[in-house]
């Protein structure tokens, strides 16, 4: 660049422009003012006269050198942080050839004014220092991050040829097979034409021909196998140089994108600095502080750029830009950015570090600003739970739940599972309101629709036979199943599952195909309702049976309608009056007699009458207007369910609202899984099935019990939990349900408002029974009301036990008992019997009990002493105590007491007793036995051993 003037010229000389003015007036420059334009040929008039001035030959024999000198200086910052300073020396030396010296060069720089600039001035110093620290910090990082590129570059593409040359390895091995496989072909193929030739146009040869002649195909076959093979190879050959390849050129061209983006944010870092307010719009402030981001954008940042031309910034440009910019965002993540940053100067970075630091503060208070606000929540806790979602559904962290458990004591992980006390304590705990949720409601599980928003359509009643013995049950069912639902079915009815739906001109019926009170009581005594409508099968011929009348109590204690039909009408001696009248008598009245019960008579030999049963139904279905949502999930009943050798656990489900699809996953009683297939009753496979449907599921893990509730589930991680915990769970829910009916336990059920003592009565003969059940009747008083369940003639069978469990009722037997069975059975459900056989007895402990006085007294009756005489050590039985019987006698299975020196030493029970090698029932006085004690091996000579009873006496008033 020329200086037109020369002002201009001694700016650019850093001269005074006056001394500047004299010079090129004793250089012989005719200028007159210092505005005056200088000319090249004056600039070099002046040159020459200066040269002249100092002496041309020295000047022309002087040589200038210049050395740099960058070295680093480590130091710790107010912050303690370590931070490097790059310290740049220059240094100036002139070397003069001196005409005396002789034949060498004299080093005049010595004496010569050198410039040896160490930067020591303060300003100057920061400004270097900084300048210094910034380029070396950025230098450094772009170098590791170039390294890093360049090794991820160049791993990934040894990964790939590793890759290309496995493949390329193994179609060789292919190729190498295949190609020996065809030489043995083609061998054998030589060898069987050979045979061919020798053996002439014999049969044989003719068949040998013919496998010489398929071997041969073979073996062109395995040759073009093997030449496929080859060809593979090949490809995968110029396919692992390609990928070579192409690995190669993607680090080359990563590595030139590096190389490109090193070259560039050095520029551009140094952009800001001389213009620190560039262009209004670009939004540097942030941007100033990052050494790699060269702008907000690309396009932006080239402007920005001093040095720049604009020609530069081409399509390289703005990949570097963006490669820099992720570079950047990682670095950002590293520590020695932080380093960095501390050491910068610039305002906006430490703007940005005090944003930053503020919000980081700002955030670290919020902390405790948000356990300020504390929200009591209202927590559904389900049967289970796991820590994660507890803590979810607190809204808290599940470490804080860790934490209060901790101090529970209990030392849990997040993924485990709790059980309802626990989280509904925790919860409490933790300032929450706990709700236990109710056993299978899906709401506590799911967030899906509440079934209030579900709108209600009617649905089809769901109906039960009962009746006596042969009076036409099962060929009710069948008739009406053979002539609705197999209606144009070819083949007829192909599987049977246990409940079937009948279409009528007025609506749909469904049927539960298990007659009779046994599976209608089995189920009521799960607590399930899948009984909407009963039919009372009375056969016109035989009248109300015994079981007719079972069967009306049944119905009674559930709260069903009975709608009777009354069936055989078609045989002689058919009295449909008579039927009627005896029913009348049980409080079934017709209702043309202004009853409630529909009558109708039907025969189910000739199909008679069962359109207007079914029109009856539907009409007492009307009443109750019976209604179910049909969307959102399903819920459903398990009306019997078996182990299919080849499906697995089937199960005929009863579905009760919503719909249930193929691949929901469910849950029923302590089973789970996912609806792998689900058919119709007709055996026919369909998808899904809406409100009293029956279907017949598979994919159940178990084998679910008839009368469990089945629902689904959106989680078969929480269906597995719940049905896994119901599992270990099921113990204590018989424990408890144990309790449920015990007499003794009846005062205090009245006292949590059960206003009814039920009763189921049996007796030897019908006098008994009617003196019986009046008795007990008239016991009932304001608060407490008995009512007889049902009262029969006869043994205490399975289907009274299962009445009782249903309506939670007591079995009094007078004069009559269960068999083994059925004691079984009400002990395992926990079943009062009791047995009487004197009515008052009955009636006053009856009274006990609902005064409260009932707790029996356990009384303890000593029967016995006995003496240990002898012990024997028996390997494997343990110690046998040989005995003298002293006084009384002693049982089998007595309790006895064992006395060392009259002192008890322990109380339990007798394992075994024999006399000689017998077991016996019982030894009396003055004979001896041996004995061994139940889990006790700890005798000794001379101990006794006090035998006794423990007696139940029922208090009384
Ligand atoms: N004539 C005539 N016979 C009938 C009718 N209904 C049933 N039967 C006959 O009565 C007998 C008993 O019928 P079932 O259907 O087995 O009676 P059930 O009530 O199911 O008997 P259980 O299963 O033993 O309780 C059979 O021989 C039937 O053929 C009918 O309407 N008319």
């Amino acid at each position: 660049m020329s200086s037109n003037t020369v002002a201009q010229f001694a700016t650019e000389l850093k001269l005074p422009a006056n001394v500047l003015l004299d010079q090129l007036r004793a250089a012989g420059v005719s200028i007159k003012s210092v505005d005056d334009a200088v000319t090249e040929s004056d600039k070099a008039q002046l040159l020459e006269s200066l040269r002249r001035a100092h002496g041309a030959t020295e000047v022309q024999k002087k040589i200038t050198v210049t050395r740099k000198q960058t070295s680093e200086i480590k130091q710790a910052d107010a912050t303690g942080r370590a931070r490097t300073i790059q310290v740049e020396v220059r240094k100036k030396r002139t070397f003069i050839k001196r005409d005396n010296a002789e034949g060498g060069e004299v080093e005049a720089g010595a004496s010569l004014p050198a410039e040896d600039e160490v930067p020591v001035s303060t300003e100057a110093e920061d400004a270097a220092r900084r300048e210094a620290e910034a380029r070396a910090l950025a230098a450094e990082q772009e170098e590791r991050k170039r390294q890093e590129i360049e090794e991820k570059a160049r791993i990934e593409a040894e990964a790939r040829v590793r890759e290309a040359e496995e493949q390329a390895r193994a179609a060789a091995a292919a190729a190498e097979q295949a190609a020996r496989e065809a030489r043995e072909a083609a061998e054998a193929a030589a060898k069987s034409r050979e045979a061919n030739a020798d053996v002439g146009v014999s049969a044989a040869a003719d068949s040998k021909a013919a496998a010489a002649a398929s071997k041969n195909d073979e073996a062109r076959a395995k040759a073009d196998a093997a030449r496929k093979a080859v060809e593979e190879k090949r490809a995968a050959d110029a396919k692992a140089a390609e990928n070579r390849n192409k690995a190669r050129q993607k680090a080359e061209d990563e590595a030139a994108a590096l190389r490109e983006m090193l070259n560039r944010p050095r520029k551009v870092m140094h952009a800001p600095a001389p213009a620190p307010a560039p262009a209004p719009a670009a939004p540097a402030a942030p941007i100033a502080g990052t050494l790699h981001k060269p702008a907000a954008k690309p396009g932006e940042a080239a402007p920005a750029k001093k040095d720049d031309k604009p020609a530069a910034p081409g399509k390289k440009v703005i990949k570097t830009a963006q490669v820099a910019s992720t570079w950047s965002e990682d670095a950002a993540r590293k520590k020695a950015l932080k380093t960095r940053g501390d050491a910068s100067s610039g305002t906006s970075r430490d703007g940005w570090r005090g944003g930053k630091g503020g919000r980081g503060r700002g955030g670290q208070q919020q902390a405790p600003q948000q356990s300020a606000e504390f929200i009591a929540r209202e927590i559904h806790v389900p049967e289970t739970i796991s820590v994660a979602d507890l803590a979810h559904k607190m809204a808290v962290k599940a470490a804080e739940v860790i934490k209060a458990l901790m101090k529970m004591g209990q030392m849990v992980t997040i993924n485990q599972v709790l059980d309802q006390d626990t989280a509904m304590i925790l919860v409490e705990d933790l300032g929450h309101t706990a709700v236990a949720a109710k056993l299978d409601d899906p709401e506590a599980f799911l967030d899906e629709t509440p079934a209030a928003e579900l709108t209600l359509l009617p649905r089809a009643p769901v109906v039960t036979v009962m009746g006596h013995v042969d009076h036409g049950k099962t060929s009710l069912l069948d008739y009406i199943r053979r002539a609705k639902v197999a209606a144009g079915e070819a083949g007829g009815i192909t599987q049977h599952i246990g409940a079937y739906h009948v279409q009528t001109e007025r609506g749909m019926v469904t049927f539960l195909d298990t007659p009779g009170h046994e599976a209608f009581t089995a189920m009521r005594a799960r607590g399930a309702k899948a009984t909407d409508i009963v039919i009372l099968v009375v056969a016109a011929d035989d009248g109300v049976m015994p079981q007719t009348k079972e069967a009306i109590h049944h119905a009674r204690a559930a709260g069903v309608p009975i709608v009777v039909a009354v069936n055989k009408i078609d045989k002689p001696g058919a009295n449909p009056e008579r039927v009627k009248q005896e029913l009348v008598a049980e409080q079934v009245v017709p209702e043309e007699y202004g009853g409630d019960s529909p009558f109708v008579e039907v025969s189910a030999k000739t199909g008679a009458g069962i359109d207007d049963l079914l029109e009856n139904l539907l009409l007492q279905a009307e009443v109750l207007e019976l209604k179910a949502p049909v969307d959102g999930s399903a819920k459903g009943l398990v009306i019997e369910a078996r182990l299919d050798k080849g499906r697995g656990p089937v199960a005929t489900i009863l579905v009760q609202s919503g719909t249930l699809k193929r691949g929901d996953v469910v849950l029923a009683g302590a089973s789970f899984g996912r609806v792998r297939a689900m058919i119709d009753e007709i055996g026919k496979p369909i998808t899904e099935a809406g409100p009293s449907i029956p279907v017949e599921i598979q994919g159940l893990t178990e084998v679910p019990s008839a009368g469990d509730e089945l629902i689904v589930l959106s989680d078969e991680r929480k269906a597995r939990e719940i049905a896994m915990f119901r599992q270990g769970k099921f113990r204590d829910v018989k424990l408890a349900r144990q309790q449920a009916a015990k007499l003794e336990t009846m005062f205090d059920n009245i006292g949590e408002g059960t206003q009814t003592l039920a009763l189921i009565v049996k007796t030897d003969v019908q006098g008994s029974q009617e003196a019986l059940v009046q008795s007990l009747t008239k016991l009932s008083t304001d608060e407490v009301r008995v009512q007889v369940v049902h009262a029969a003639v006869g043994g205490i069978s399975e289907s009274d036990v299962n009445l009782a469990i249903a309506s939670k009722a007591v079995i009094i037997g007078f004069n009559v008992r269960a068999d083994m069975t059925v004691k079984k059975i009400a002990e395992n459900n926990g079943v009062d019997l009791r047995y009487y056989n004197i009515i008052y007895d009955a009636v006053d402990e009856i009274k006990s009990a609902m005064s409260g006085m009932l707790a029996p007294e356990k009384r303890e009756e000593i029967i016995g002493m006995v003496e240990i005489r002898e012990i024997f050590s028996v390997s494997r039985v343990g110690n046998i105590a040989g005995c003298m019987v002293l006084d009384g006698l002693v049982r089998r299975g007595s309790q006895v007491r064992l006395l060392r020196h009259n002192v008890v030493q322990w109380t339990g029970e007798l394992e075994s007793l024999r006399r000689f090698k017998d077991d016996v029932k019982e030894v009396k006085m003055g004979f001896d036995c041996g004995i061994t004690l139940k889990n006790n091996n700890d005798i000794q000579v001379g101990d006794q051993l006090e035998v006794f009873e423990v007696k139940e006496v029922a208090r009384t008033l």
